[in-house]
């Protein structure tokens, strides 16, 4: 078995060898003349299994050829398949038209720098001009789509007319003209939202055109790789996209990738229009509307909306409601795809953000009300060693965000072709039908006794509050679109891989916070790839030492001292000061959700154990513990899929535990014992939010003696008072200054009532609840929280 893994390591590594040297020595080129350290780490061989070397004559013509038209064909027994995350969850797709659209065999093949691969220009037939010019005959070869205009059918539709007459007569009826006038009032009012109409519409459409789109791809092709060393997604998580779009041809992709940087949708459509699928419209907020970049992101496709879809007086705009809803129906029915950020917008702390209920509520309505008949959703997991859009430590610090423009937009651009940002990944994951998830929801709501109190789920409400989240167009089908909305986020969130930056930034923060020698590091690495083999994707194959030092050097002296004894030993350490620690603990947070519920478990046993100074729990306890823990972090992490139960989840995260060494039964007990030294790392990697949490919830006291507090001036407050009980040694964890976790604490607090926000022209004022206005109860909340303090 291990011999055939090892073959298809050789094979394909020679594959990609061949393939890069032959196709790519322009961008060999470039790479040279960066001579700094990067420039290693930039070469062919970066994301190949650099144990493995091979010279570039011990490759074939056939291998090579065998590569471009078609990633490569490594073909073996199903013994060294390695399991695979992003195929759809059996639970919710059990009809047999979704068994996998994975072909087994393509699960042995590697991940490929898509940026040395050219599909339309074999490399290696000396009779094609597309060998000489490769990246010319890719954009030139690729398939062509007509991209149907959609204008007209949106401003023509029936609702829209239906929205134009409703605002005309409200007008009217506000209005006092005397009742001989209305008729002409109300005319002009028609005439006045016509008008509007046509303007917001303007706003929003997309100009989407084939020949921009094959010129950006051209150009890209030359310059990603002077500031990306790659872009890797899997060959055959894109053939399963092509086998899914072959089975249903008019059933609508939409791709709903996780967002991390403004990069991603370029790279999406990058992707897929070099591998002959449809460049999806892509549902971008209006900040990106900037001059010429607007323009230019309407021609690959942008479409741009709101970041507040009603006004700041709260009044619903119906027309532009409707247009929003008429826009995406359209498209759809137009037969274009569609990919929108699930999450609203980029995330701010490194970990995925909660689903916003908004967009996929109008296309999981359009098929619910029989507007379409289905759509293939298409989770999309992204990833990158180092963010190319900077860092959000100034917006983490209670800085808010500088809002995009042409000046600003071109500064960064230099800038980062002036650096190096390492690899990027991409995962499209297994695409699933909506009318099966659909009809696995409802089975299952109908097959399952509605929850009694004693069986315990986590129950949340998608998010309402932020960018596209109030785009709830009805409430009809809420539950339903929140628990699609979930399993995307989780699903996508699991089958991120995790890049070096993450490995190595999360071990500084919670293992190594003072520091280690690259030996311990490395063993560290080992471990940890060790543990996670099979069951996550890591983007990296190099041995780990190769990825800690690419780690150093990507996220830089800001983040990462590194010293050298006279012994020549590296010794690496965190920079723990603000704000540099805050930047590092993005990277570090990337990694946290693939260890939550692990963490949330150990904290959960440890605040209980605390709390009542007893040394073992039971399993119900620890079920306890940990569902009033993960309910504290509700807004923070997605714990388990909407179809699973938490219960489960959490009695198989303790047999987890067990082998682990983190956690001991009893012997002839049913009690468990906490290994606090094997369960430090796990501890410490909830440490900073619980102290976020827990002084957030302190300040209600300040609320208590104002009456009331606008909520960014509380937001400031609690990282003032965060900033000083790290300068005066209560805390070590400086990270715990995160503005994104106080308003998700926030969230939390209007959920357990404790306080309510109330929104005054735009302005949101936060006052505590009747329930919690005393200084007793709101100790009552803080002691409910501190609990969870393990350490500081
Ligand atoms: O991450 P944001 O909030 O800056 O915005 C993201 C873009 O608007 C999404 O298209």
């Amino acid at each position: 078995k291990n011999r055939t893994s090892t073959m298809i390591d050789i094979l394909t590594t020679r594959f990609h060898d061949a393939y890069s040297y032959l196709v790519s020595e322009d961008v060999n080129r470039q790479n040279d003349n960066n001579n700094d350290i990067m420039k290693e780490k930039t070469s062919i061989n970066r994301f190949n299994s650099e144990h493995i070397k091979y010279t570039k004559s011990e490759t074939t013509l056939k291998d090579a050829d065998q590569l471009s038209n078609g990633y490569g064909d490594i073909k073996d027994d199903e013994s060294s398949i390695l399991p695979m995350e992003g195929l759809i969850c059996r639970d919710c797709s059990k009809s047999t038209n979704s068994e996998s659209q994975i072909n087994i065999f393509d699960r042995a093949r590697k991940p490929v720098d898509i940026l040395k691969v050219t599909q339309h220009a074999p490399s290696t037939n000396k009779y094609d001009w597309g060998s000489y010019f490769p990246h010319v005959a890719q954009n030139l070869r690729v398939k062509k789509y007509k991209y149907k205009p959609i204008f007209e059918s949106v401003l023509n539709h029936k609702r829209i007319q239906h929205e134009i007459e409703r605002v005309a007569k409200d007008a009217v009826r506000e209005s006092d003209v005397s009742f001989e006038m209305e008729d002409i009032y109300y005319e002009k009012m028609l005439d006045k939202s016509k008008k509007r109409a046509h303007k917001l519409l303007c706003d929003m459409r997309h100009a989407l055109s084939d020949g921009l789109l094959r010129l950006t791809s051209y150009v890209l092709y030359k310059l990603l790789p002077w500031f990306l060393s790659g872009v890797v997604a899997h060959p055959a998580q894109i053939e399963m996209l092509k086998v899914a779009q072959k089975k249903l041809p008019n059933t609508p992709l939409v791709f709903l990738p996780l967002h991390r940087s403004h990069l991603d949708y370029i790279l999406v459509t990058f992707i897929l229009l070099n591998n002959d699928i449809r460049s999806p419209l892509v549902c971008a907020g209006e900040n990106l509307n900037i001059p010429v970049f607007g323009f230019l992101l309407r021609g690959l496709g942008a479409f741009y909306i709101r970041r507040k879809i009603d006004g700041d007086d709260g009044k619903k705009d119906y027309i532009y409601r409707g247009l929003l809803q008429t826009y995406m129906e359209e498209s759809i029915s137009a037969g274009h795809n569609i990919e929108f950020f699930i999450e609203g917008g980029r995330t701010r702390t490194g970990k995925p953000g909660l689903p916003k209920g908004g967009i996929l509520s109008v296309i999981v309505d359009a098929f619910v009300d029989g507007l379409i008949d289905d759509a293939l959703l298409v989770p999309v997991s992204v990833n990158y060693e180092k963010l190319v859009d900077g860092s959000f430590v100034r917006e983490q610090l209670g800085i808010p965000k500088k809002k995009e423009s042409f000046r600003k937009a071109i500064a960064s651009i230099w800038k980062v072709l002036n650096a190096k940002y390492g690899l990027m990944r991409i995962d499209f994951n297994e695409p699933f039908s909506l009318r099966e998830l659909v009809k696995s929801f409802k089975e299952r709501k109908a097959s399952v006794p509605r929850p009694v109190p004693s069986v315990r789920r986590l129950i949340s409400k998608p998010s309402m509050t932020s960018v596209y989240g109030e785009m709830e167009f009805t409430d009809k089908h809420r539950a339903l679109v929140d628990n699609i909305g979930r399993h995307v986020v989780y699903d996508s969130c699991t089958a991120m891989s995790i890049m070096s930056t993450n490995a190595l930034s999360f071990l500084l923060l919670n293992k190594y916070r003072k520091g280690a020698s690259l030996k311990e590091l490395v063993s560290s690495l080992d471990e940890i790839r060790e543990q996670f083999e099979g069951k996550r994707d890591f983007g990296f194959d190099e041995p780990s030492e190769n990825v800690i030092m690419t780690a150093v050097e990507l996220l830089g002296t800001d983040m990462i001292d590194r010293n050298v004894d006279v012994n020549g030993n590296i010794f690496i350490a965190p920079v723990l000061s603000i704000p540099n620690v805050v930047e590092t603990f993005y990277y570090s947070q990337t990694f946290a959700p693939h260890i939550a519920l692990d963490a949330a478990v150990l904290t959960g046993i440890a605040a209980e154990l605390k709390e009542n100074n007893c040394s073992s729990l039971t399993m119900n306890d620890i079920i306890d513990s940990t569902l009033l823990y993960c309910d504290v972090l509700r807004n923070e992490f997605i714990f388990h899929k909407p179809c699973q139960n938490i219960n489960d989840q959490i009695q198989l995260t303790v047999e987890r535990l067990c082998k682990l060494g983190s956690l001991t039964k009893l012997k002839g007990s049913d009690e468990y014992e906490l290994n606090i030294k094997l369960s430090e790392t796990l501890l410490s990697s909830m440490a900073a939010l619980n102290i976020t949490y827990w002084t957030t919830t302190e300040c209600l006291l300040d609320i208590f003696e104002k009456g009331h507090i606008l909520e960014s001036d509380f937001i400031k407050l609690c990282i003032n008072r965060i900033t000083e009980k790290y300068n005066d040694g209560t805390i070590t964890y400086g990270e715990a200054i995160s503005t994104d976790s106080i308003r998700n604490c926030l969230k939390l607090l209007q959920k357990w009532s404790v306080v309510e926000v109330d929104v005054q022209s735009g302005k949101r004022i936060i006052l505590l609840t009747s329930l919690y206005n005393s200084i007793s109860s709101i100790e009552t909340v803080v002691e409910k929280i501190e609990r969870n303090v393990i350490f500081k």
